[in-house]
């Protein structure tokens, strides 16, 4: 699948230094990674508001907005997320904000000038038994994983309307597929994080308390692939400079582990010398969700960040920022 833009040297393309650039969702796990490398390369022009300054699920005030600050690029980080357990209990938020969002960003982005936006989708837009590694053409190929649909819905709903406005418009809008992330700025929130941070807290929280033992929800077995944010954001900007077309991008980092592997590289990251309980009320959600991001490796880049590296770097961001 190609798109009618498909050139790097194209307008669109992210070169000038003092582009404008608005960052939506820049307090987030994404946006801030996004932020501090837009900065490291020297971007000065970003654009940035708090949700309590822009509530996004405002159309008027969205319109506003990008009538007033005309921004130039738009990267769309700004969504409601969460974990297996705040997906499955809020899906009408899920669903609702994030097509709320998505929706007027999108639009009001095409309709006051911006040259190039990237939206930011998820790995559970595939379904839930999707052939592994999962390839970009596995989309709406058959049904989505019960716990995550609402939010699926809404993403997929994303894809389909940069796609929509490429073809309609010939506007140059496109979307990223990140695999599970984890980094600083993390929600470390006991139930509706995802897995890695609420692990990092609970192993935590037991190793200072002198606990015996720490519950982990699930049977341990189900399969998930985690890229650092870091590298997520140097292949968002990668992606804005390098690609214009139709077709969604996965960018995963290839490697997988087990939920079993995973706690126990966070309880020894962290330093938890106790027993692992596995509590089988929770659910397991998607048995497997490999990516493969091979069209983004070949068109020229792939992560740096070792899973160990990146836990080391996140605990220690942790204990900086967010212990008590
Ligand atoms: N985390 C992950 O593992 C993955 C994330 N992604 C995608 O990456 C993107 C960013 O996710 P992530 O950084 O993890 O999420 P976070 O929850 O860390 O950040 C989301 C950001 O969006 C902002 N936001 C939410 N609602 C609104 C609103 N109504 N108006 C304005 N701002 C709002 C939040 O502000 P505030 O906190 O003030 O509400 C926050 O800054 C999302 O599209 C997500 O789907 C994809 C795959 C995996
Ligand atoms: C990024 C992605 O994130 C979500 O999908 P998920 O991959 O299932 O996410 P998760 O990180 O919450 O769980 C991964 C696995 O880990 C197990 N698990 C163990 N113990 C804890 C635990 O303490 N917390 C959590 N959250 N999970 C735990 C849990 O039971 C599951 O088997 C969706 O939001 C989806 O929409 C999405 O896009």
């Amino acid at each position: 699948m190609s798109g009618a833009i498909n050139d790097a040297t194209s307008p669109s393309a992210l070169s000038d230094k003092s582009a404008k650039i608005f960052v939506a969702g820049h307090r987030g796990l994404v946006g801030s990674a996004i932020v501090r490398k837009l900065q490291a390369l020297g971007f000065t022009n970003l654009v940035l508001r708090g949700h309590a300054e822009l509530d996004l699920t405002r159309q008027n005030d969205v319109e506003s907005f990008f009538a007033v600050e005309k921004p130039q690029f738009v990267i769309l980080a700004a969504a409601k997320v969460g974990g297996i357990h705040a997906n499955n209990t809020y899906p009408a938020d899920f669903i609702a904000v994030n097509l709320q969002i998505q929706t007027n960003v999108i639009d009001s982005s095409y309709r006051f000038g911006v040259k190039k936006l990237l939206f930011l989708g998820s790995s559970c837009i595939y379904p839930k038994f999707a052939p592994q590694p999962i390839p970009e053409s596995a989309l709406l190929t058959g049904p989505l994983e019960p716990t995550n649909e609402w939010y699926a819905i809404a993403k997929i709903a994303g894809i389909k309307m940069c796609q929509a406005y490429r073809i309609q418009y010939n506007w140059d809008a496109i979307s990223g597929m990140p695999t599970n992330l984890y980094g600083p700025h993390d929600n470390f929130h006991p139930e509706n994080s995802h897995v890695l941070p609420a692990l990092m807290r609970r192993f935590h929280e037991a190793k200072v308390k002198g606990a015996k033992e720490v519950v982990v929800w699930g049977s341990g077995s189900p399969l998930r692939e985690f890229l650092h944010v870091d590298d997520l954001a140097d292949g968002v900007v990668f992606l804005m400079e390098n690609y214009s077309g139709l077709e969604h991008v996965n960018v995963g980092s290839g490697k997988e582990v087990t939920i079993k592997e995973l706690a126990e590289l966070v309880k020894e990251v962290v330093g938890f010398e106790g027993e692992l309980v596995w509590d089988s009320s929770k659910p397991d959600g998607t048995p497997r969700k490999l990516m493969d991001s091979s069209k983004l490796a070949g068109l020229g880049w792939t992560p740096k960040i070792s899973l160990k590296d990146g836990l080391v770097d996140t605990y220690k961001w942790y204990l900086e920022n967010v212990k008590q």
